[in-house]
């Protein structure tokens, strides 16, 4: 069966009580883009001018055959095989249903089996980069065949892929709320020689994501201290995340990386492979994530602890794979 014994074309000067078979778009550059009929619509004497003016001389009629899908359906068909926890779907709009975050929290995409969808011709997943934060609403996937009528097959293919690993496409992961320890070193801080700054800003990034900085400690450049002030959260028990801030470059001054490791810490890697955010340390003591910030954390926007932060207050472990992969396109400037 070809699709073109389901389509027939019809001028729209003979269409007048004819039902639309899909949305009809408008776009007038810089002032509108949109829907202009909806799919369904019965074309009355007064829409010919309209149609006209947005290019449609002939309008279809739909006769759809056993084993075929309207794109509406196909795409909806898609986002609800898609469609993992956290995630809300939108009513078809132009052919294009969009999965959207019901929550603040983690975005979670299976890239691999997104491009195995992708290579698939005539159906198209499109989504923004995994682990990054979604605020209620955000627009995280749309998805949509290339014609107005699809072999249901074709998506019975991508519903296939989207079932194999037993995990959903896409998901948002809430935050938890993590009680965060931090210890800022630098003797020019602790002998009040300047005004700290690393605190409020980290302070605004953990309470962005729901967690807080419990309590705020000053070290002078001692390696003795910063591991006595390490030690001294964990054996509180009150954090479940540690934060050192400074001393991470190479002055004979920067001794966080040292106290860090002497703490007893496990380091996945001293250098993330972004700047900026390139001196950062990810390790773990006794379980609980451990990081050291280097200054940029305080001065530049986006560093490799904001892509890193969101990760550990959505529950994850961050492995040394994660921290390579931060390399690629992750140069910002700096
Ligand atoms: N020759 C090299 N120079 C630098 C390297 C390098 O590899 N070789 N790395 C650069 C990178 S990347 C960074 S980031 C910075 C800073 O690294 P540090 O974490 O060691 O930062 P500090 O030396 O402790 O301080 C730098 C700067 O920031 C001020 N500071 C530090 N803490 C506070 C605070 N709590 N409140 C206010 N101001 C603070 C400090 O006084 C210094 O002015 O190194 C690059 N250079
Ligand atoms: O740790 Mo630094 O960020 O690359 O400026």
């Amino acid at each position: 069966m070809k699709h073109d014994s389901m389509l027939e074309e019809v001028p729209v000067e003979q269409a007048v009580g004819m039902v639309l078979a899909h949305d009809l778009t408008q776009i007038i550059p810089g002032k509108f883009k949109g829907r202009l009929f909806k799919k369904g619509h019965v074309i009355r004497e007064e829409d010919i001018p309209a149609l006209l003016s947005i290019g449609k001389e002939h309008i279809y009629t739909l006769r759809l055959q056993q084993g075929y899908l309207h794109e509406d359906e196909a795409a909806l068909r898609m986002a609800k095989a898609a469609q993992g926890a956290g995630v809300t779907l939108t009513e078809p709009h132009e052919g294009k249903v969009t999965l959207k975050s019901a929550i603040h929290g983690l975005v979670k995409i299976d890239k691999d089996r997104i491009d195995q969808v992708n290579s698939l011709d005539q159906v198209i997943m499109s989504t923004v980069k995994t682990n990054t934060v979604a605020e209620p609403g955000r627009s995280l996937m749309g998805t949509r065949v290339i014609p107005l009528v699809i072999e249901e097959d074709r998506i019975m293919a991508v519903e296939r892929i989207a079932a194999s690993t037993g995990q959903p496409l896409v998901e948002v992961k809430p935050f938890r709320p993590l009680r965060a320890g931090l210890i800022t070193t630098g003797s020019e801080v602790f002998k009040g020689r300047i005004e700290d700054k690393f605190g409020p800003v980290v302070r605004n990034k953990l309470a962005a994501l729901g967690s807080e900085v419990i309590e705020q400690r000053f070290a002078p450049d001692d390696s003795e201290t910063i591991v006595q002030e390490i030690r001294r959260f964990l054996e509180e028990d009150r954090a479940d995340l540690i934060l050192v801030t400074g001393g991470m470059s190479v002055d004979p001054d920067d001794r966080t990386p040292g106290a860090i490791k002497r703490a007893g810490a496990s380091v996945v890697s001293y250098g993330s492979p972004m700047l900026p955010g390139s001196m950062l340390l990810m390790g773990y003591l006794d379980g609980i994530p451990i990081m050291g910030l280097p200054g940029c954390v305080m001065h530049d926007p986006y560093t490799s602890f904001d892509v890193l932060l969101p990760r550990i207050c959505a529950g994850e472990t961050i492995t040394r794979a994660d921290i390579t992969e931060l390399g690629y396109g992750g140069l910002y400037g700096c």
